[in-house]
């Protein structure tokens, strides 16, 4: 596996401060020399600069538009350039806001896309249906062409194409779905295997039928956008909004071997670590090491162990 880093710390998608801190946090964690150490080929491009955007006044209830819109911009052409490099790309949030850049790059380099969303939410508010304004929980609505008319033109915004189709779209984990959400999760007809269906299903079944769905047509490249609030808050409580009955470590990592033994990811986003929001030392660093051990099951490590092929055992 080639992999290419880029650290996004940002937090303007949401009103609380920490969630800046993610990727330089991941990276103390060892995530580079881990991912050497299972045989990638690494290459850190570094953290991303966002300036503020001053006098950033929402517009209607949509916060720091402006300076979302313009981090965003500036990620999306550094995933293109990851991509065009020949890496899989890893995207350290970071708030999950992010997704719009990460992803919008990612199809400007591969021209279909699937899309794993793997959250307790579904951010698929639009602007207008948007409870609080906060623009992470609305990434995905700019991003869908079926939604592409409900999306008001917004300054810092206008750069951003849909670039994904409903029926390429899989979620799992969701357990915090606003009514609004709900209602256009059904309308376009997305596959959701919610906490319900994994406990129905068992997260086995879940990951199988995810990629039935995916894979249904042609299969394209699998973007992966891993919302650290997936698991259970008694795994990684340092987030910014927790849900309880989230998905077990096992689960977590089940899905990411899963999807690396397809081959096909392409990009993968691990977002929403705050270490502000972890009550102790432990807390941040059960949350933290979780994210790092999540990306190294998408890049191949695996419970049962690995031996290297030229092993000669003495
Ligand atoms: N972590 C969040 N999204 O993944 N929070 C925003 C969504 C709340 N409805
Ligand atoms: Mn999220
Ligand atoms: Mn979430
Ligand atoms: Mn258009």
């Amino acid at each position: 596996h080639s992999v290419g880093i880029i650290g996004a710390p940002f937090s303007k998608g949401q009103p609380r401060d920490g969630v800046e801190r993610g990727p330089d946090l991941i990276r103390a964690a060892g995530l580079v020399e881990k991912l050497k150490g299972q045989g990638c080929i690494v290459k850190d491009y570094g953290n991303l600069i966002f300036e503020e955007v001053p006098n950033d006044e929402p517009i209607g209830r949509v916060k720091r538009p402006r300076t979302v819109g313009r981090a965003n911009e500036q990620l999306a052409s550094a995933v293109e350039r990851v991509k065009n490099d020949g890496h899989t790309c890893v995207m350290l949030g970071g708030d999950h806001s992010l997704a719009i850049g990460s992803i919008q790059g990612h199809a400007s380099s591969r021209n279909e896309l699937s899309v794993v969303w793997v959250d307790a939410h579904a951010d698929i508010n639009t602007p207008l249906t948007s409870p609080t304004g906060n623009i992470h929980g609305q990434p995905m609505s700019y991003l869908i062409h079926e939604l592409h008319s409900k999306i008001p033109v917004m300054p810092n915004f206008s750069w951003i194409k849909p670039c994904i189709a409903a029926k390429d779209i899989v979620y799992i984990g969701l357990r915090d779905v606003d009514p609004e959400e709900h209602y256009i999760l059904k309308r376009l007809g997305i596959k959701v295997f919610s906490m319900t269906e994994v406990d129905r299903l068992g997260i086995a079944k879940v990951m199988e039928q995810t990629c039935d769905h995916i894979f249904s047509k042609v299969k394209k490249p699998i973007h992966l956008s891993y919302d650290i609030d997936a698991l259970d808050p008694s795994i990684t409580p340092a987030t910014g909004t927790p849900v309880v009955g989230g998905l077990s470590y096992r689960e977590g990592i089940y899905i990411t071997e899963y999807i690396c033994q397809t081959g096909l990811l392409s990009a993968v986003d691990m977002v929403e670590v705050n270490p502000k929001r972890g009550k102790t030392e432990e807390e941040i660093k059960s949350t933290v090491n979780t994210a790092v051990d999540l990306l190294l099951g998408c890049f191949g490590r695996v419970r049962e162990g690995s031996h290297s092929p030229d092993y000669k055992m003495p």
